[in-house]
């Protein structure tokens, strides 16, 4: 298969990046700053990026990294530096093969700034770029909802690879859209699960574990007959997509179960595993660009498990550009059967307002 080498790496440097968050997230304090757009971040999305970039440059070296984070608060912020050192040396893989692919641990905290620094690439539309976001809904991390770690493959601007770990998904219970909050989320029994996919080779997934890869099975989106019946995901957080765009498009399309609300990319490994049916996010600022680490490892997941993944124009998802999609404005993912359906409706709410 193409992409094998890096398909493993990806898995496994997310999945080691999982042992960290988990630790962060059963702490009772996370180590929560705020960025400069006011959005958090935490120790756990600092540390996860390190680890995953450290990976990625062990055994690719000359591909580049676009990461949602960097360096500069852990470079003037000791304290903060050596809480997040800690954690990146206790979280490795107890299984040494494992390990030895991704390089081992990381040597210092030099090379722990200089990982985190890598995620510095301005992206673009030549090349081996890897789109990294270290926790994915972050706000769901810090209510006990879900998060995901996510990272994607691009190659000349087209996503080829994708690995979302997402740590509070339900590993048997496939059909339940985990939208639970708080205290059972803390207990990571029966919860985990690792979802991968290669384009054109279908998409997978497999329990989270704390050594080598789990077996994985093959996953697709659930077939569906009738529109009304259908199950759609959108963000928790009403700032980072319309609810009421959302509930007017399902009105229209004479859907009748209330939206299932959920944070991160956990919306498109739940649809590409058959919960739910349909992704939607509709843009509630005209100026806001969708990041591409928010999206890439999702939208061939997606793909590869029978969907269809457009912005909310029908335009195809351009990772091509930078940093962000800013050919593109919001998200609908659908099975390719009736995404043309949805469409339809998504652009007629858009176009009355
Ligand atoms: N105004 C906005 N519109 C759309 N997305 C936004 C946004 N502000 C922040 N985001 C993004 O929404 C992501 C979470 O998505 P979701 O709502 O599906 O959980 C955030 O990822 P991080 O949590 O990695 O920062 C952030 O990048
Ligand atoms: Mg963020
Ligand atoms: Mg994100
Ligand atoms: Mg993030």
């Amino acid at each position: 298969m193409a992409y094998e080498n890096e398909l493993h790496l990806a898995q496994l440097a997310v999945q080691r990046a999982t042992l960290l968050t988990r630790r962060v997230y059963a702490a009772k304090s996370k180590g929560t700053l705020s960025k400069s757009d006011a959005s958090p971040v935490t120790i756990g999305d600092f540390g996860a990026q390190a680890l995953i970039i450290a990976a990625i440059k062990h055994a690719f070296p000359s591909d580049e990294v676009v990461g949602e984070e960097d360096a500069d608060d852990l470079r003037t912020n000791e304290a903060l530096r050596s809480q997040i050192w800690e954690l990146v040396q206790e979280a490795t893989l107890d299984d040494a093969e494992a390990e030895a692919v991704l390089g081992g641990p990381i040597k210092d905290v030099d090379g722990m700034l200089t990982a985190l620094d890598a995620g510095r690439s301005a992206g673009g539309a030549k090349g081996r770029i890897w789109a990294l976001d270290p926790i994915d809904g972050t706000k769901g991390f810090l209510r006990g909802g879900q998060y995901a770690v996510c990272l994607a493959l691009m190659v000349d601007g087209e996503v080829v690879v994708g690995v979302l770990g997402c740590p509070n998904l339900p590993v048997d219970d496939k059909e339940r859209l985990d939208t639970s909050i708080g205290a059972d989320q803390t207990d990571a029994e029966g919860k985990g699960v690792l979802f991968s996919a290669v384009l054109g080779h279908g998409a997978t997934s497999r329990p989270l574990t704390r050594g080598a890869l789990a077996e994985g099975t093959t996953i697709k989106m659930k077939p569906l007959e009738d529109i009304t019946q259908a199950t759609f995901c959108e963000s928790v957080e009403a700032g980072h997509s319309s609810h009421g765009d959302q509930a007017a498009i399902a009105g229209k399309l004479g859907i009748t179960k209330e939206s299932v609300r959920m944070d991160s990319q956990a919306k498109y490994a739940s649809i590409a595993r058959g919960a739910g049916d349909l992704y939607l996010r509709l843009p509630i600022s005209k100026t806001y660009q969708e990041k591409i680490w928010d999206h890439a490892a999702g939208v061939v997941i997606v793909g590869e498990a029978g969907g269809t993944v457009t912005d909310a124009w029908g335009k195809k998802l351009d990772f091509s550009i930078g940093r962000t999609l800013s050919g593109n404005k919001g998200v609908v993912a659908a099975p390719k059967a009736i995404h043309p359906e949805v469409l339809k409706v998504v652009i007629e709410v858009l176009s009355s307002k």
